[in-house]
């Protein structure tokens, strides 16, 4: 671990990112890269310089991938790991954690979730507020949990799926990744293929 952090992405995730950050206590310097150069700074933090700068800190900074987008986070992430970066993971100290779980790097927990025992969270996922995560689920690389997402036990969620705010799966329920669910959908079954479901319970559109 290194004394100063870098988030990727000034903007509304990067932000309450680095407010976890800063809760962490971790870090005794906090700044952001941003490709918008007319943000100089954010949160009060300074915004160092562009994507294209990233090699220069990798000796001396954590770096993190604040952006809320599946598909660009998981690009930005994965040259960052290919290029040796240290990527730690974000625990916001409100959020319970249970025993035997697991948390990949570039993952991010935020306040008030729970993840309970024997679960399996990937690399690059986004864990958002107040959702919960109950025994034995495997979250697999570069999900996004939205605020206030349930998912019961033995739950998996395959690569890159986005789970709108406040949907909910059943215990046992398999969804394939690639998919997106939208805000406030019901999954009682397995999904087995990528696309955008929504509804109670949900259907493909
Ligand atoms: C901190 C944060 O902000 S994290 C981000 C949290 N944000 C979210 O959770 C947003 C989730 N996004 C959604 O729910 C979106 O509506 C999506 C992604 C499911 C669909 O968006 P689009 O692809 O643009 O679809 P579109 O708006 O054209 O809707 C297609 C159909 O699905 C319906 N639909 C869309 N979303 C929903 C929903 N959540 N529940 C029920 N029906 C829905 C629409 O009414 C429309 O139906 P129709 O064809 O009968 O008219």
């Amino acid at each position: 671990m290194k004394n100063k952090l870098l988030i990727i992405g000034a903007s509304g995730h990067g932000k309450v990112v680095a407010d976890i950050a800063l809760r962490m206590n971790k870090w005794q310097n906090v700044a952001f890269i941003d490709d918008n150069k007319n943000i100089t700074t954010s949160m009060g933090l300074e915004v160092i310089g562009t994507s294209e700068e990233v090699s220069l800190h990798i000796n001396d900074c954590d770096i993190f991938v604040g952006i809320g987008n599946n598909v660009l986070r998981q690009s930005v992430h994965e040259k960052l790991e290919a290029s040796g970066a240290s990527i730690p993971s974000l625990i916001h100290p409100d959020a319970i954690i249970g025993s035997q779980v697991n948390l990949g790097i570039g993952t991010v927990v935020m306040a008030r979730t729970i993840i309970n025992c024997g679960s399996i969270i990937g690399k690059g996922c986004i864990i958002n507020t107040a959702s919960t995560i109950d025994h034995d689920n495997y979250i697999a690389n570069f999900v996004h949990l939205s605020p206030g997402v349930h998912l019961a036990g033995s739950v998996t969620v395959g690569q890159g799926s986005w789970l709108g705010i406040g949907s909910v799966v059943s215990n046992n329920v398999s969804i394939t990744g690639g998919c997106t669910m939208g805000a406030g959908a019901v999954v009682i079954k397995d999904v087995t293929e990528a696309g955008v479901y929504v509804g109670v319970p949900v259907r493909r559109v």
